[in-house]
């Protein structure tokens, strides 16, 4: 386990691209695996996890090709082979659940596994819906390693109980190779990488539009490659964009940056919570929106404590880690409700936040779908525990930035899981 000691800072200053957004490289790459001819990505994401998803495409017969520029999936053209041996998720919840639907239509027996805290997260949301379109999936209590006996699948009708992204793209991809149309809505919308890198392959999806939308795809399209730039990760960027509230003379550009709009709330609070934000440009590739901004600090337009509830909760799920480790210097605080979903993340997410802030010197109420967190305190350095996830060892290195001593952030390798050059660029940006 490496510790990374995080020093106070005065400034950040400097420009940067991100690596490509994780979840776009996930959807490209398995895409990429099921289609037919050779998928060129460059910007692919440098986190363990995307290449999880990589690793896992080899196995079930995709030819995959790191040649340094960019990133070649020659895909198998509609049929994964049989594995020789277990799909292997590693730390990643969006392998697992994303490929159990990529692969439940296929004549096969597949043994997905994980690390420990993927052993530990919850995996029956994806087995109901598999197993109403006819496959059999076998959990251990709920939990991976999952095994699926996949065969031919029937469409469904699918409301998703929670907001999951994963569970939605598991659904989609499912339908995609099922017999017949299988259509999917959601209570709340979550990100919609899946449904551009869809019809980015050359399938056909249509949105209904009513009381509760509905996306509608046919079985039996053929997907084609694609030459594609990954957007750089805004979920990445939350660490900086934070970053950047703490210092009064804040300069910070983000080249290349993915602007999806059902990503992009945390522009918005980040905005409210004193950042000025300039869109310097926007292009579109592939459905996906890209950008540059320019980031400097400016007085925060929120009044009272910011809240984070309901659908802008689940548009943050990610960046909640970061924005709670800041709050205690926001001038109001924040209030962060129905985030239950952050306990079976990586790690339980509202604790490990609450135990590290208290451990720099903070106050806040936990609840159980969130916490309160009062604004204008002072922290003082802390041993940090990152729980072997990434996000939390990030977030409290940024937190550490404005802490009155030295903070030291134990279990800081876990970062590489979706990002490796945090510390460097952390260093580079905020010369300590
Ligand atoms: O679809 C995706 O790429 C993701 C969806 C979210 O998970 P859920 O679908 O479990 O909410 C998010 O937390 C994860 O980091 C990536
Ligand atoms: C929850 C995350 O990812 P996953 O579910 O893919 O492990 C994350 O990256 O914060």
């Amino acid at each position: 386990m490496s510790t990374e000691i995080i020093h106070p800072a005065r400034s950040l200053q400097g420009s940067l691209v991100l690596p490509g957004d994780k979840s776009i490289s996930h959807r490209y790459a398995m895409l990429a695996g099921l289609a037919e001819g050779t998928t060129k990505l460059s910007n692919f994401s440098t986190g363990a996890d995307p290449h999880s998803s990589l690793g896992c495409m080899a196995a079930l017969g995709a030819e995959v090709k790191d040649l340094g520029t960019h990133i070649e999936v020659t895909g198998v053209g509609g049929s994964f082979r049989q594995p020789t041996g277990d799909l292997d998720c590693g730390n990643s919840g969006s392998t697992m659940r994303m490929l159990s639907g990529l692969i439940a239509s296929h004549p096969h027996t597949f043994t997905l596994i994980g690390d420990h805290s993927l052993t530990v997260r919850p995996m029956e949301r994806i087995r109901k819906p598999l197993e109403q379109m006819g496959a059999r999936i076998a959990l251990v209590d709920g939990h991976a390693p999952i095994t699926i006996n996949g065969g031919p699948l029937k469409a469904i009708d699918f409301d998703t109980p929670i907001p999951s992204a994963q569970v939605k793209t598991a659904v989609l991809f499912a339908g995609l190779q099922a017999e017949g149309t299988t259509s999917l809505s959601e209570a709340i919308t979550t990100r919609d990488h899946t449904e551009h890198a869809l019809r980015a392959f050359g399938a056909k999806l249509t949105r209904e539009t009513g009381e509760r939308p509905r996306l509608v795809i046919a079985g039996g399209q053929k997907l084609k490659a694609i030459e594609a730039t990954v957007p750089g990760d805004l979920s990445s960027a939350a660490f900086f964009l934070c970053a950047a509230l703490l210092f009064p003379d804040s300069n910070l550009i983000l080249d290349s940056l993915g602007m999806n709009p059902t990503r992009s709330a945390l522009l918005d609070v980040v905005a409210a919570l004193g950042a000025k934000i300039k869109v310097l440009n926007v292009e579109e590739q592939h459905g996906e929106l890209i950008g540059t901004i320019q980031v400097n600090a400016a007085p925060a337009l929120s009044r009272g404590p910011m809240e984070i509830s309901g659908a802008l909760t689940a548009q943050l799920i990610d960046e909640l880690p970061v924005l709670a480790a800041i709050a205690p210097y926001t001038r109001h605080g924040m209030i962060i409700r129905d985030a239950k979903e952050l306990r079976v993340k990586e790690s339980d997410r509202i604790d490990l936040v609450a135990r590290n802030l208290r451990a720099m010197g903070a106050t806040l109420t936990e609840h159980e779908d969130g916490m309160e967190i009062p604004g204008g305190q002072t922290l003082h350095g802390a041993q940090i525990d990152s729980g072997s996830d990434h996000r939390i060892a990030m977030a409290f290195s940024i937190a550490g930035l404005r802490a009155t001593s030295a903070t030291e952030i134990n279990g800081a390798e876990a970062a590489a899981i979706s990002f490796p050059e945090f510390f460097t660029h952390l260093r580079n940006l905020c010369p300590q």
